[in-house]
């Protein structure tokens, strides 16, 4: 549905959301709030990041989550900060983090959704003054039940996303969102607490000239993704790659481009995790009129069966994703 209520550049967060609600007569305003209460948030984590080298929160705690990695002190803070705030808000029974073995119940137990989210991403990046952000997924529980969650709440998949975004924590901070209704972003004014809209109905284009994949690993990627790297080069595509999901995400969806994260030989599944990084992306880059895909199947009709499941992703302008997928089909051919 594409009929988007035109509001002008400049209005804030807070009144789109209110606006956006008034067109569904039957809304109770409880995801409105759910969204509010991810801004606040993100507003909490942005201060945080941007004096995270003078607080000396760069670096690491020394533990490690659930996938194994090393958790930075920062993806600890942006996970406390938003579980806090939407165990606050009152509008979430359950939530699932990438810093989080198991599901977080959060209490609410008349809260009538669950969020997936991956608190902060671009862990790699976080030190080194480059562009990072978090992902967030927001699901109907399948029944008001007045109890917990359930992990059948928490495995629904990627199709059954009543809204999803991202925010983006680089030269600005901004927050792009959709609820199914095209998307839109939203760009903070830190001395006035406020986000405004400063991107309006956010179309990718058809094609482009940019990939982004981590070609360090190319040698273990599968023959179809190695021949579609030489067709870029042939093609003089430009090779862009910040090494944060959101950031390359982000860059792709305003100028055209696709972001690649492969099967390898260490991860036959790719590294991006499906249920708060993949389902999130893809469903804003469908609403822009893209494309997102694990190379053959598309990532929204994938049911999750774990949490933390991964999954290979090829995500960005339907042409270039529909060419990488021709390339990988041709390889299924040579075998
Ligand atoms: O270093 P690699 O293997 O290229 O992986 C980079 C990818 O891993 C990630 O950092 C994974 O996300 P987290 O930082 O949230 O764990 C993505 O943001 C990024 O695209
Ligand atoms: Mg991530
Ligand atoms: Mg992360």
């Amino acid at each position: 549905m594409d009929d988007q209520l035109a509001l002008p550049v400049g209005t804030t967060l807070d009144r789109f959301i209110m606006r956006k609600q008034e067109e569904f007569p039957y809304a109770t305003g409880e995801l409105s709030q759910l969204l509010r209460d991810i801004a606040l948030a993100t507003k909490i984590v942005n201060r945080e990041i941007n004096r995270a080298g003078l607080l000396g929160v760069t670096g690491t705690f020394g533990q490690q989550n659930v996938q194994g990695e090393e958790q930075q002190k920062l993806d600890v803070i942006a996970n406390i900060r938003f579980i806090r705030a939407l165990r606050n808000g009152g509008e979430v029974c359950t939530v699932i983090s990438e810093e989080e073995d198991h599901v977080i119940q959060t209490g609410n137990t008349k809260g009538k959704y669950v969020v997936a989210m991956d608190p902060l991403d671009g862990s790699s990046n976080i030190d080194v003054n480059v562009a990072i952000g978090t992902i967030f997924s927001i699901y109907r529980r399948l029944s008001d039940t007045g109890e917990d969650g359930t992990l059948e709440d928490c495995l629904q998949d990627g199709t059954k996303q009543v809204a999803a975004g991202y925010i983006i924590y680089g030269s600005s901070t901004m927050l792009v969102y959709t609820t199914g209704c095209g998307v839109n972003g939203f760009t903070y004014e830190p001395s006035l607490g406020e986000f405004f809209l400063s991107h309006p109905n956010i179309k990718t284009p058809q094609d482009g000239k940019i990939y982004s994949c981590n070609e360090g690993n190319v040698n273990s990627f599968p023959d179809g993704v190695k021949a579609y790297l030489s067709y870029c080069k042939e093609q003089h595509y430009s090779a862009r790659y910040i090494g944060s999901l959101v950031a390359d995400f982000h860059r792709n969806l305003l100028k055209g481009g696709v972001y690649l994260y492969p099967p390898t030989a260490k991860s036959p599944n790719g590294k991006l995790r499906l249920v708060y990084e993949c389902n999130a992306l893809a469903m804003i880059i469908e609403q822009a009129g893209g494309k997102a895909t694990d190379g053959s199947e598309r990532i929204l009709d994938k049911t999750p069966t774990e949490l933390h499941q991964r999954c290979p992703l090829v995500i960005g302008s339907p042409d270039m994703v529909d060419k990488v997928e021709e390339f990988m089909a041709a390889e299924f051919v040579a075998v």
